[in-house]
């Protein structure tokens, strides 16, 4: 699996090397993009069922990048009830869920008449399969929608957040030249000339810390929904039974009660001991959540992001460009609002 992720950063820092001679020595790079549409994508066309669903997920990626994305993350918060009215904003989620849901379905039907590796589609259809051979489908859950729950589920949970954790991350170390210099110093001490492999990623402490730091500064996942199962009270509030409560994660990651005064700052030294020692509530640090519902891809994202920055630590020094603009976005995940662009050079 690190090979795979190793192979798809290569590619990617081949071409930077390229545009970067080709500029004379210094390159301005459109990193969020470039991460989102080429790098991350070309490591789950490899390596999980994106190969046929990418063909077809155009629309999706189109929806990202226009008012549709909003419009979703929008259309679930507000008036109990409100999801189900026909206004146009509803007309637009569900005919964009109509695209998706019939673009994975046809996928599925192709597979059928032939096949195939047992890659991450495979293993969700021969799940579903072996769940309607017991009937133990819930009543309202077809097999249709257990695959496309599944396949959409794992697609937005993976692809988004990592390819945006890796894009702060490199801002951050762009913003910050001493934490660049220090996790450079500590890939190269650890990697020498090689590429990295599992037992190195494990080693790099101090990349470790810097993307802790970035994950709880901007954490991908802004709010986790959960739903009250019975009456709750807290102090003097009253949650009724059934009432859906949204935990805001960078609130609880940034209140400088408990991770002290520079609570807003990077600071990727908080994370010395570890999530343990980082503040004096450590289980307010939560990017992938915390308790039954964990992200189940935490540990995979974790690699994919050390494979990804220290490659591009290895080689490229970077800035930001002038022309950066921070205000975040909010969409399905916060991100850069006007895209990172940094200026990158060889590292000599
Ligand atoms: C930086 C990257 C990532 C972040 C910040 C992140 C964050 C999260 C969060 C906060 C949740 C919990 C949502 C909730 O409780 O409602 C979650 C769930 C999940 N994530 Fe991730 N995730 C990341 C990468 C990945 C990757 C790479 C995969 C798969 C390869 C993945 C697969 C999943 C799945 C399947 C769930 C649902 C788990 C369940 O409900 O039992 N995630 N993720």
């Amino acid at each position: 699996m690190v090979s795979l992720m190793v192979d798809s950063t290569t590619t990617t820092v081949r071409s930077w090397e390229s545009r970067i001679e080709g500029d004379g020595g210094m390159a301005g790079i459109n990193i969020d993009l470039e991460l989102r549409s080429k790098l991350i994508s070309r490591y789950y066309i490899k390596s999980l069922f994106w190969k046929q669903l990418h063909q077809r997920r155009r629309n999706i990626l189109e929806a990202e990048n226009s008012s549709r994305c909003d419009v979703m993350s929008r259309g679930f918060i507000g008036i109990p009830g409100s999801r189900y009215i026909p206004t146009k904003n509803n007309w637009e989620i569900w005919k964009l869920e109509k695209e998706i849901n019939s673009m994975i379905l046809k996928v599925v039907k192709e597979r059928a008449a032939a096949n195939y590796e047992k890659d991450l589609l495979q293993m969700i259809l021969e799940g579903a399969k072996s769940y309607g051979d017991q009937e133990s489908f819930p009543s309202d859950v077809s097999l249709d929608r257990f695959i496309v729950d599944n396949c959409k589920a794992i697609y937005f949970a993976s692809h988004e957040t990592t390819a945006i954790t890796a894009s702060w991350c490199l801002m951050l170390l762009a913003a910050n030249q001493e934490w660049q210099a220090r996790a450079r110093a500590e890939v190269l001490e650890i990697c020498k000339n090689n590429l990295p492999d599992a037992d190195m990623l494990r080693n790099m402490k101090t990349l470790t810390m810097v993307i802790q730091e970035t994950m709880r500064l901007y954490p991908p996942v802004v709010f986790v929904i959960r739903r009250a199962l019975q009456d709750l009270k807290f102090k003097d509030i009253t949650i009724p039974k059934g009432l859906n409560i949204q935990i805001p994660i960078p609130i609880a990651q940034q209140n400088p009660d408990q991770w002290r005064p520079d609570a807003h700052q990077f600071n990727p030294k908080r994370f010395a001991k570890g999530i343990l020692g980082s503040s004096t509530s450590p289980s307010d640090y939560m990017p992938f959540r915390i308790g039954a519902r964990i992200c189940a891809g935490q540990h995979f994202a974790m690699a994919e992001l050390k494979v990804i920055v220290s490659l591009i630590l290895s080689k490229f020094s970077f800035s930001l460009s002038p022309a950066y603009h921070h205000p975040p976005r909010f969409g399905l995940v916060v991100q850069p609002g006007n895209g990172v662009c940094l200026h990158n050079r060889r590292v000599s």
